[in-house]
């Protein structure tokens, strides 16, 4: 595993690119805008998404996706909601058994699939892997510590990734729960946007440590039903991941909310930022998945309510904290 494409040049993408490097990889990065794909080539610089790190040589941007496919690892790093499309381009290029490790955290709008689904139904002969975990994309370019958790089904290959991948300062833990290792990923980010949003509003560290372990409750209920276990999701890719984004303000999803929370609307919120807030869209999948299944998430469908139905922010507050007293196991 000498190659590592990547399919994304947004922040994480150029931080696992940087990474890669790092651990001594040949990095292929595959970006959608010409202009960056130059940019990244001449100045080594990631001037849209993560434009305050300068890369190492040996990380070379293409527009592609064919330089990408004949690496011997490719990493699937756009938006949840274009992973699929992404994916099926791909397709024609693709050689079975080639790993393909899905770094996007969301669930798609409309199908509910959950990007190891989406993905294999787009490349049936790839080798599927998921990475997640708390990870600001910043911080990892930078080489702070930083640890992951990396699922494959086929033990054997996750071990060879890990050590491809892996440097003193980016440490993948392996897992065989891909199931729990996404759905901690993907519902920690409307969580972040809850969180956010009671810090927004003025609700306390209380309120924010409550909706942290209900959350975590939500999450877990959803992640053992599609087939994940309780002890991945108290994990890195769940209660870390977590941690992290409903803490912190460099969490886009966490100061979207807190921006909902102080009452701006989130029309004005998204028209400021290019990056993507993966729970704004995954929020109502999430829901409509919940639903399907028999599984209770109020608090992923309260930020459904005041991101998609527009419902106002007091009432569901008001909602939420109007529910019935309960047991506290999961
Ligand atoms: N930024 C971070 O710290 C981390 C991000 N992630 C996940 O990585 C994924 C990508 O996020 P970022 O790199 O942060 O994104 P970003 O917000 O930095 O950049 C947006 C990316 O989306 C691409 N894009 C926009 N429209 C597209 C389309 N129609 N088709 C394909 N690509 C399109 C852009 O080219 C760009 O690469 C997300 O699922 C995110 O949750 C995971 C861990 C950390
Ligand atoms: O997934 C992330 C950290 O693990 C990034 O979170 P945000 O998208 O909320 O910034």
């Amino acid at each position: 595993m000498n190659s590592i494409g990547i399919v994304g040049a947004g922040a994480w993408g150029t931080a696992l690119a940087a990474t890669a490097r790092r651990a001594g990889r040949a990095v292929t990065l595959w970006a959608r805008e010409s202009e960056l794909v130059a940019d990244i080539n001449a100045t080594r610089r990631n001037s849209l998404y993560l434009p305050d790190v300068e890369l190492l040589c040996g990380i070379r941007a293409t527009t592609d996706l064919a330089e990408v496919a004949a690496c011997d690892v490719v990493l699937l790093v756009t938006p949840a909601q274009h992973l699929g499309a992404t994916a099926r381009a791909l397709a024609p290029l693709w050689r079975p058994g080639v790993p393909a490790v899905i770094c996007a955290k969301g669930i798609e709008q409309g199908s509910h699939a959950m990007m190891t689904e989406v993905v294999e139904r787009a490349l049936p002969t790839a080798a599927i892997a998921v990475l997640s975990g708390p990870t600001f994309a910043i911080e990892v370019a930078r080489g702070l510590p930083t640890a992951v958790t990396l699922a494959c089904a086929d033990v054997e290959l996750g071990q060879r990734l890990v050590d491809a991948i892996g440097t003193p300062t980016f440490r993948p833990y392996l897992s065989d729960d891909l199931a729990g290792a996404e759905i901690g990923g993907a519902v920690k980010n409307v969580l972040a946007i809850a969180c956010g949003i009671v810090e927004g509003r003025g609700l306390g560290d209380n309120a924010r440590a409550a909706l942290i372990t209900r959350g975590m409750a939500e999450l877990t209920r959803l992640a053992v039903a599609k087939g994940g276990r309780p002890e991945t999701l108290m994990g890195l890719a769940g209660l870390g991941d977590l941690i992290l984004t409903a803490s912190s303000a460099q969490s886009r999803n966490y100061s979207l909310g807190f921006a909902l929370g102080e009452g701006r609307a989130l029309a004005d919120i998204l028209a400021e930022r290019r990056a993507v807030t993966e729970g704004v869209w995954t929020a109502g999948a999430v829901v409509e998945l919940a639903g399907s299944l028999g599984i209770e998430m109020p608090i992923c469908a309260a930020v459904d309510a005041v991101i998609n139905q527009g419902a106002e922010l007091d009432g569901v507050i008001r909602a939420l904290l109007s529910r019935p007293f309960r047991s506290e196991g999961i």
